[in-house]
């Protein structure tokens, strides 16, 4: 569904420049719920919206299925956007139009393109447990009724890929573990692939995969372990960011991009006092990286 290879993104102001993704990798499979995480200023939600295609990238490739976002024209985004993916952010006041019913507001993304259909409206807020509520303007509804109306709306015009920027960061933890719950559904029943970005580690126990963002690289990834599998091993990719997942869900992997490179953590290189060099050596089963004890010490 997703590729993103030595994906850059660099945000010029007047006499500066902001490299805020530099030569990420990323690959997400059809089907996939996933999250990434990382702390802020990584490059998150950077990385959404330029799967969203609300920002164009600066160099190296990112595809969405069929979609090449480098190369796409604006007129074929405006269709990307309507067709493939569905956005949610974590405040939806914005997108959402008080004035008009729950239902009202589903629709309105149909209409734009032409294709309004109620009863799947209808069906879209049974699926996010507003079936009673439909007919209520937007203001009578709680923050967190109206975050599943945009969950809604977001997938209105039957996305393949929904890209949810920190969903559940101005709800209570009910309501963010029933938003988890629609996502999960919507995830198994309508085979939606799912990209949730968030700096919540308790989220990331919820979803199959995680991949943490570092820098505006990808630098870590968690699997669901099986649990036939004895557990063991996967420490060599904890950090400071990411320690909480170190749990008994998920199986810790450092991502080595295509040319061999990989990212170390910031503290064990500060607890090694490893600056700008490190010694490397293979001992047959294992690459040990120490400080080099040649260099002024
Ligand atoms: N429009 C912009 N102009 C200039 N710099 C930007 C712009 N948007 C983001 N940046 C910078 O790019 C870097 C990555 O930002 P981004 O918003 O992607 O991080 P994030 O991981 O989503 O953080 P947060 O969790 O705080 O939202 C940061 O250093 C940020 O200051």
């Amino acid at each position: 569904m997703i590729e993103c290879e030595g994906l850059v993104k660099i945000y010029k102001t007047d006499d500066l420049e902001v490299v805020a993704l530099q030569g990420l990798n990323l690959k997400v499979e059809d089907g996939e719920l996933m999250a990434i995480i990382g702390n802020s200023g990584s490059g998150k939600s950077t990385l959404l919206n330029i799967l969203g295609g609300l920002d164009r990238p600066s160099a190296g490739q990112v595809t969405v299925g069929p979609w090449d976002l480098l190369k796409i024209t604006e007129e074929q985004l405006v269709q990307y956007k309507r067709e493939t993916v569905g956005f949610i952010w974590q405040n939806n006041a914005r997108n959402l139009l008080p004035y008009l019913s729950a239902l009202e507001n589903v629709e309105m993304p149909m209409m734009l393109s032409g294709k309004t259909d109620r009863a799947y409206a209808k069906q879209l807020l049974e699926w996010v447990g507003l079936k009673e509520r439909m007919h209520n303007k937007l203001h009578q509804l709680s923050g967190g009724e109206q975050q599943r109306v945009a969950i809604a709306i977001s997938l209105s015009n039957r996305p393949k890929l929904l890209l949810a920027d920190e969903p559940t960061g101005s709800v209570d933890t009910a309501t963010s573990d029933m938003i988890m719950g629609i996502f999960r559904r919507l995830n198994r029943e309508l085979g939606v692939t799912i990209v949730i970005v968030t700096h919540d580690l308790s989220l990331a126990g919820k979803v199959d995969r995680v991949v943490a963002i570092r820098d505006g690289l990808t630098s870590t990834e968690f699997i669901k372990r099986n649990p036939n599998i004895i557990p063991g091993g996967g420490e060599a990719a904890s950090s400071e960011e990411t320690k909480g997942l170190q749990s008994s869900v998920h199986e810790a992997y450092v991502v080595v991009d295509r040319v061999g490179r990989l990212q170390v953590p910031k503290e064990y290189l500060t607890a090694l006092n490893i600056k700008d060099k490190a010694t490397m050596e293979f001992d047959g089963e294992r690459i040990v990286i120490t400080r080099p004890k040649t260099l002024g010490e």
